[in-house]
């Protein structure tokens, strides 16, 4: 279906949503009947103390694990209850991720990281080059091409995880503490790429301890045990 401007589908929303953690001795409730929605094109910070279920809420939102009670809808199809095989699938074509410690892949060069997620999607050689070198270019880590992750600055080794991340030019892009690992002026050009992204339309949920980085965001959910205590819009 074409997008229009009167889009008012939400991008996601959850209902009631909750995750239980159990092990033999102990029950943690990680989130308790969350509900939230997120609209096409907006940037949100997710805050909290540690452990108030910060991560739990962006693996579940990212399709990397599943709620134990509630609904998940993405791009209006429920996806709460997808087994995994299903999630991957899903997951593939819609959602980038950006994390704190980059999880770049060692053994490829820049070049090869970035390619990957296209040899998922199956996209041909010839297009994945271009659609590789278009971005490397954007994120300005093209000289670095041939170079593998350890021989990267840690703004360098970010700008190659983003560029991995929107590669595939997926609509939703989580991002969890982008910035932790970087120092002020990397963290701040880190930020100023996912405001450009955001800019150009993809909708950004961004988990971050840093006031200074949810200046970026339109809106802060405030988390605290396992449920959300406050969404406030930002004055941009
Ligand atoms: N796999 C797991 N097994 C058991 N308990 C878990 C698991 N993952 C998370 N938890 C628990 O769920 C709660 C929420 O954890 P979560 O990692 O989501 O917090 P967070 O807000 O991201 O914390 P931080 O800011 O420290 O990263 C914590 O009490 C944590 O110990």
């Amino acid at each position: 279906m074409e997008n229009t401007n009167q889009n008012t589908e939400p991008m996601l929303r959850i209902e009631d949503l909750s995750k239980y953690f159990r092990t033999e001795e102990v029950e943690t409730v990680a989130l308790n009947h969350v509900s939230m929605e997120v609209a096409p094109g907006e940037f949100v910070a997710i805050m909290g103390p540690s452990g108030c279920g910060k991560s739990t809420l962006l693996n579940i939102l990212g399709l990397l694990d599943n709620p134990s009670e509630g609904k998940y809808y993405l791009l209006d199809k429920e996806v709460g209850s997808l087994k995994e095989k299903e999630r991957t699938l899903y997951r593939k074509g819609n959602i980038g991720f950006v994390f704190q410690s980059f999880n770049l892949i060692d053994e490829l060069n820049v070049f090869e990281n970035v390619e990957l997620p296209l040899i998922y999607l199956r996209i041909p050689a010839k297009k994945r080059k271009e659609m590789v070198n278009d971005i490397l270019q954007r994120m300005n880590i093209s000289h670095r091409a041939g170079h593998f992750p350890q021989q990267l600055s840690g703004g360098q080794q970010q700008r190659v995880a983003i560029a991995r991340a929107v590669v595939a030019q997926p609509k939703l892009i989580l991002a969890d503490e982008p910035t932790g690992n970087l120092d002020t002026k990397n963290g701040q050009e880190v930020m100023t790429l996912l405001s450009e992204l955001n800019r150009e339309g993809t909708t950004i949920i961004m988990v971050t301890h840093s006031q200074r980085d949810s200046t970026y965001a339109h809106r802060i959910i405030n988390l605290l045990d396992g449920q959300i205590v406050e969404s406030v819009k930002n004055n941009l």
